[in-house]
């Protein structure tokens, strides 16, 4: 008995828990579902079915009652108040299982009892009495509706006038047009069925207006949009006509922005809620505010991690003594003395105690970014960029320079502090509330802060594969040929100029196209933008390869679009990192034909 109890709490839990995306009241959900456990005869598999769709479907029709939104539909359409059920029962109808339910012994839920025939349209008194409460000489048959029945295709019949017409139920029709349809269009399929196909109609029109896809978009780029109803099809010579045309009607009772929403919580949960999927340190949302982005499609990764070639020696035994502080102890921030770490940065540290980056070391980072008479370029003998062995001449003629930046330099493991030491900011990853929303201008995907943030705020690291110059060549050009609309990569040449001449293998980018972090969604900005890349020292004492950081440049207000200048020309058409039309809105863009 115990265990039963058991049984039954933990199943309710589940219920909760599945439909908790939707925010129904608990209360409710626990009515509702002790209405339907009644009708079922506890009997749980009838209610678990399709991911808890009944469930679903009657909470929120109901919930949709309860706010009046339906009242301009009932009006229009002539469902009765109490269609909620029906609706949702209507709905149930198309389920594919045959549970032995006795209709009589349903007074709530009248219509369950026909759930689990394939279609159930014969014209019942009920459903003509239904039908033509609200709508007079007509009657209105449901054909098929999306998952969710946010769109539905519905016959509307109006036999008014004509004292002959005597009505069909909907199966003899449907298997009327579905021979019809076998015939005009050479359909061999034994198992056409026209309510599948109506099915799909619906959550193709569901998929146009959630903007799951822009391929599907582009497919129906002249359908009208937005409207109550939409014609599917016209003044069909083949339909009795005394039958109206069939129309998609979309469920008005539910705000539009409601319905995207849940589908997509529904269909990708875990993803719109934190892109990592519990990867990085803290959930990131994607919202998504608009309907025409797909969604992106990558594996989050929290570190870089090599490809293939790319040579990266994180051992132990190359840090040396002098490059870490293995005496340390505890917060080397807190410490008389730098330690040796800061020997980097001329013997400071670059962090406040507060987890900032200094003010002044901001400034400098800024001004060399910004230099203007290219004193902070190096220019390559042999430029790792002119990296196509065949043409490595050719193209390229000559090295365009690459910024020497100010790099960072952290504590890592073989120093004696801990893990809270203040100069461990980077390593530490992301700490403050960002998402991926869909940017303004049209330039895709962008991150934003939730909250106001101080100026030198450590965001993020731009995270993806470590590839060699040679390797992200040949993805350049096999993705050239798909031409894929944004790009991923990232240099990692802010230290080129210490040595002569690079092996490819030591002349790294960072590829966020297949495996990437947040970072990867930041747009660029031209001169001005908020967030400005670091080169930071962790695991290795050369410079080949290291860890790119984005701090604030100024305070951010809540909700602010981050962006960081991606460095690129926009004229040169042999840079690893393909241009693109900048829409960035800065007064200083350097894209000079769209500059605004
Ligand atoms: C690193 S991705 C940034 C995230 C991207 N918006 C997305 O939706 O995934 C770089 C791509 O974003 C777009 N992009 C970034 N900044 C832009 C800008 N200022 N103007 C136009 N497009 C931009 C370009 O297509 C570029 O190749």
């Amino acid at each position: 008995m115990a265990r039963n109890t058991d049984d039954h709490s933990q199943k309710i839990a589940e219920a909760l828990m599945a439909v908790a995306d939707f925010g129904f009241a608990e209360e409710k959900v626990k009515d509702t579902l002790k209405r339907l456990l009644k009708l079922y005869k506890d009997n749980w598999k009838f209610i678990e079915e399709d991911n808890y769709r009944e469930l679903i479907d009657i909470l929120t029709k109901e919930n949709k009652e309860e706010s009046n939104l339906n009242h301009n539909f009932e009006h229009r359409y002539g469902l009765a108040s109490s269609s909620a059920v029906d609706f949702a029962n209507k709905r149930a109808k198309m389920s594919h299982s045959s549970p032995p339910r006795d209709k009589e012994k349903c007074p709530e839920f009248p219509q369950a009892a026909a759930r689990g025939t394939r279609l159930h349209f014969e014209k019942d008194k009920s459903t003509e009495e239904r039908v033509h409460e609200g709508v007079p000489n007509s009657s209105q048959f449901d054909i098929a509706s999306s998952a969710n029945a946010e769109v539905r295709v519905s016959l509307i019949c109006n036999s008014s006038g004509n004292s002959y017409f005597r009505q069909q139920g909907l199966d003899a029709v449907l298997r009327e047009v579905e021979d019809e349809c076998r015939k005009t269009y050479g359909i061999q399929n034994p198992d056409f069925s026209l309510v599948r196909l109506m099915e799909k109609v619906c959550q193709f029109f569901l998929e146009i207006d959630s903007g799951s896809s822009d391929e599907t978009r582009r497919k129906f780029c002249d359908t009208p949009k937005q409207s109550d109803e939409k014609d599917v099809l016209k003044d069909d010579n083949r339909v009795n006509s005394a039958l109206e045309p069939i129309k998609v009607l979309q469920n008005p009772q539910s705000s539009e922005q409601q319905i995207k929403e849940a589908v997509l919580q529904k269909k990708y949960p875990l993803y719109l809620k934190d892109i990592s999927r519990g990867e990085d340190n803290i959930p990131i949302p994607l919202v998504n505010e608009s309907s025409t982005l797909e969604l992106p499609d990558f594996i989050y990764i929290k570190n870089n991690m090599v490809y293939q070639d790319g040579h990266v020696d994180f051992s132990l035994a190359r840090i040396s003594e002098d490059n870490c502080c293995a005496q340390c102890r505890g917060d080397c921030l807190s410490s008389a003395l730098p330690c040796a770490c800061a020997a980097e940065t001329g013997g400071e540290f670059v962090y406040t105690q507060e987890g900032l980056l200094k003010e002044e070391f901001l400034d400098e980072v800024i001004a060399v970014s910004l230099d203007p008479q290219r004193k902070h370029f190096y220019y390559c003998e042999i430029c790792p960029l002119q990296n196509d062995p065949q043409e490595r001449y050719g193209k390229i003629k000559r090295c365009k320079g690459h910024l020497t930046r100010k790099f960072i330099k952290e504590c890592w493991s073989k120093c004696g502090c801990n893990k809270k030491c203040g100069n461990r900011v980077v390593q530490r990853g992301i700490q403050v509330a960002l998402q991926v929303f869909p940017a303004p201008e049209g330039k895709g995907w962008g991150v934003r802060s939730v909250n106001a943030l101080k100026k030198g705020t450590f965001i993020c690291e731009y995270v993806g594969e470590i590839v060699t110059n040679q390797e992200l060549y040949q993805r350049n050009n096999e993705r050239a040929a798909k031409k894929e609309r944004h790009t991923y990569p990232v240099l990692l040449d802010a230290d080129w100029g210490s040595e002569r001449i690079l092996e490819d293998e030591e002349a790294l980018c960072l590829d966020a196209t297949e495996f990437g972090n947040i970072g990867r969604f930041i747009n660029h900005r031209c001169y001005d933008s908020n967030l400005i890349e670091v080169p930071v020292e962790v695991e290795t004492p050369d410079h080949h390869y290291y860890r790119l950081a984005f701090f604030t440049t100024r305070d951010i207000e809540p909700m602010e679009e981050m962006t960081w200048d991606y460095g690129i020309q926009f004229d040169d058409k042999y840079h690893p990192i393909k241009a693109f039309k900048c829409r960035c809105g800065s007064m200083s863009c350097r894209d000079k034909k769209r500059r605004y």
